[in-house]
């Protein structure tokens, strides 16, 4: 009966939706992970874990001094009532939040380093933060390339495939990531990190957004990744009593306290030792995040005591704990001077263990396909012997050299063009950021020409020539500073998660996407310029053009970087209205509205801030400058037909070209280096 239920949840798991009705007469296939990686497993405790946040002039605490143990080849759930501290607490072991946290955390019995821990583990966030615009294959080879690149494309091939068949992925090969559904996209965020095969892997609300056949599937996945040898983790709301079951460890909390861990099979026993009966066919889950709500009364010290905030494990043949008289508060401060105690001796001998021993041992078990069995009892067999086990398990055997030394699965120079390639990809088929951007250009350079139409060389008009050099500064400026503020922060959380989970370095990210743009923009302002040159007949020179050409260039690069500095540091919203106004004072400062000699002293520093008074400048010396010829003058008198008195009306008599290119390069490079500044940041304060 187990048999036959583990085949149809088998082949609910791995056959896409619309085949439903062939799932009876597909046979069931063996799907394992034969090819990836072999890692270490990774065991997990905490002890004494408090997080604390400052709130206005006070402290908040969220954990309070909660403890616990996480095994490997385990599903483990984190549930509780909303605001009770979930979230935290994943994130504070994932290692994603380290600010305001006191406390132990072990991996494997010793104290946790964090940069190690950090590879052996993959932390898949609730929004799936994935690329819409490549297609699953195109995402995976990304990942396989980025995280074991060391591998040759052939292995890479079969590794990929055998992922994405293991997830019921392959049919979905060439699908756009944009275009799966939810349990597919997250099945490919699962794929993605399974490609370096992660011993440890984080969830946060794996299931939410997701119908109940989808919560099913990706909660047998995970029940399918823990039997493997792996440590799962997550974070669940509230579990129907089918999905309850398949966890293997449960963690509660309430109120920042863990109320119980434990075996799920085990939770009504423990809460029935404490009065607190659950009614027939009521579901567990929903009983004990009720009873943690305070729906029958106020138990959480009770709870708190009775497993001693997380220091007790009930697992199945343990006996319960007894229940402690205390003063009715909970023993968090005697756990506290125990643990110290027990850690300190540790520290000296460096054997530190829990104090209860794992009994590595699921009742759901009966649940999942044959070979999966076989590879937790081959594990459990294994347990003491190293040697066996590396022999036994899809997952077992001690890290390599390379995962042990190695901060990222390839070189950063690698990772530079992986990403270059990666996002020249995605720009490609990003309709605002290359077509839309394409046709504005040309758009508004046919626009501009015929309003400026042949005035170039027109004395009578030379200050509507000026108001032309003006209005080029305007649209390069904006178009680049805003697609940039626009694109970017979108891009954000990829990148948060990526980078925490050691795909790159965030130089090599942060050069990759630097580059990207600049051929684009390029073209686009090569077109725009050509067009607007002609049309409204300015010199025709090859330098003067060149001269034009290379200020606007200029202009929009900069633009560009200061729409990343923007998008750094702050959301879309903020950025959209604040990058306009900010530029104001550069416009008005620019040497077109007032000449630098009308400007009080005390605010000609801003000039030399702006960028588009050196764009400016220097599109107005390539057009009047360099010894210009007079200008035809159609009409009785030209105040303007010498390009010298132009020059000297707009106080630019003795500006140098040279100087205001190199003052947009170097304004280039401190925005730039600004950008990689704030960008630092944010990665760390975002957490
Ligand atoms: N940085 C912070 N500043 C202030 N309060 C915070 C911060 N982070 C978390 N909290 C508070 O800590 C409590 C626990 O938050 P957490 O997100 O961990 O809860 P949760 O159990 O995951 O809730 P949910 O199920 O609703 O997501 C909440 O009351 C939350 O408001």
């Amino acid at each position: 009966m187990a048999s036959s239920s583990s085949n149809i949840h088998e082949n609910i798991l791995f056959q896409s939706r619309s085949s439903d009705v062939k799932l009876q007469i597909v046979p069931v296939q063996q799907k394992k992970l034969n090819h990836v990686t072999r890692r270490e497993k990774v065991g997990l405790s905490f002890s004494n874990l408090s997080f604390t946040v400052k709130q206005g002039k006070q402290d908040k605490v969220i954990l309070k001094d909660v403890s616990g143990r996480i095994r490997p080849g385990e599903l483990t759930a984190i549930m509780g009532p909303s605001g009770a501290g979930k979230s935290t607490l994943l994130n504070i072991l994932t290692g994603y939040k380290t600010e305001g946290t006191r406390g132990e955390i072990m991996m494997n019995d010793r104290v946790r380093n964090l940069s190690k821990f950090r590879k052996l583990s993959a932390y898949i966030m609730q929004d799936n933060q994935l690329h819409g615009n490549l297609t699953v294959n195109e995402a995976m080879n990304v990942a396989s390339k980025l995280k074991i690149g060391n591998k040759s494309a052939k292995d890479r091939e079969t590794i990929i495939a055998e992922i994405l068949d293991t997830l019921g992925l392959l049919d979905h090969r060439t699908t756009m990531t944009s275009g799966l559904s939810g349990g597919q996209k997250k099945r490919l965020s699962i794929a993605l990190e399974l490609v370096s095969n992660p011993p440890i892997m984080f969830f946060d609300e794996p299931t939410s957004g997701l119908d109940s056949s989808s919560c099913f599937q990706c909660i047998s996945l995970l029940k399918t990744l823990a039997a493997g040898g792996r440590t799962i983790i997550c974070t669940i709301h509230q579990p129907s009593a089918r999905l309850f079951e398949m966890f293997d460890h449960l963690y509660t909390l309430a109120d920042g306290q863990c109320v119980y861990q434990g075996s799920t099979t085990r939770l009504v026993e423990f809460l029935g030792r404490l009065g607190l009966q659950c009614p027939p066919y009521h579901n567990p889950a929903s009983y004990i995040i009720e009873v943690a709500c305070g729906e029958y009364g106020n138990h959480t010290r009770t709870l708190v005591n009775a497993i001693k905030n997380g220091k007790e494990d009930i697992q199945n043949g343990q006996p319960l704990p007894t229940l402690e008289i205390t003063d009715g508060l909970n023993n968090s401060e005697k756990f506290t001077h125990d643990i110290k105690n027990t850690i300190a001796a540790a520290v000296n001998k460096s054997d530190y263990k829990f104090e209860n021993e794992p009994v590595y041992k699921s009742t759901t078990i009966s649940a999942l396909p044959k070979d999966v069995v076989d590879d937790i009892a081959k594990g459990d067999a294994a347990k003491d012997d190293p040697e066996k086990a590396s022999a036994n398990s899809a997952l077992l055997g001690g890290p390599t050299e390379e995962t042990a030394t190695k901060r990222y699965g390839t070189s950063e120079l690698d990772q530079f063009f992986i990403i270059l390639k990666r996002t020249l990809l995605f720009s490609r088929r990003d309709w605002t950021l290359m077509y839309l951007r394409f046709f504005a250009h040309i758009l508004v350079g046919f626009l501009i020409g015929a309003l400026y139409w042949q005035i170039g060389n027109d004395g009578n008009k030379v200050l509507s020539n000026l108001g032309f050099l003006f209005f080029n500064m305007l649209f390069l400026m904006y178009t680049s500073m805003t697609i940039t503020i626009l694109s970017f922060p979108l891009e954000m959380p990829v990148l948060l998660k990526e980078h925490f989970n050691r795909w790159y370095s965030l130089r090599s990210y942060y050069l990759a996407i630097t580059v990207s743009d600049m051929p684009f923009q390029t073209i686009f302002c090569i077109v725009y310029v050509a067009i607007v040159y002609l049309m409204t007949a300015q010199p025709l020179e090859i330098f003067r053009f060149g001269m034009f050409l290379s200020a606007c260039l200029l202009v929009s690069f900069v633009a560009q970087s200061v729409g990343l500095v923007v998008g750094a540091a702050m959301n879309v919203q903020n950025g959209v209205f604040l990058a306009p106004v900010m530029s104001v004072p550069f416009l008005l400062f620019s040497g077109f509205f007032v000449s630098f000699d009308a400007i009080p002293i005390y605010l000609r520093w801003i000039t030399y801030l702006s960028y588009i008074r050196y764009g400016f400048e220097g599109t107005a010396l390539a057009t009047y400058g360099f010894d210009r010829a007079k200008l035809q003058c159609f009409v009785s008198y030209c105040h303007f037909k010498s390009p010298q008195i132009t020059l000297e009306e707009l106080d630019m008599i003795n500006s140098s070209y040279l100087v205001d290119a190199v003052a947009l390069v170097a304004i280039f490079f401190v925005l730039r280096i600004a950008a990689y500044l704030f960008l630092k940041w944010k990665l760390k304060t975002n957490r």
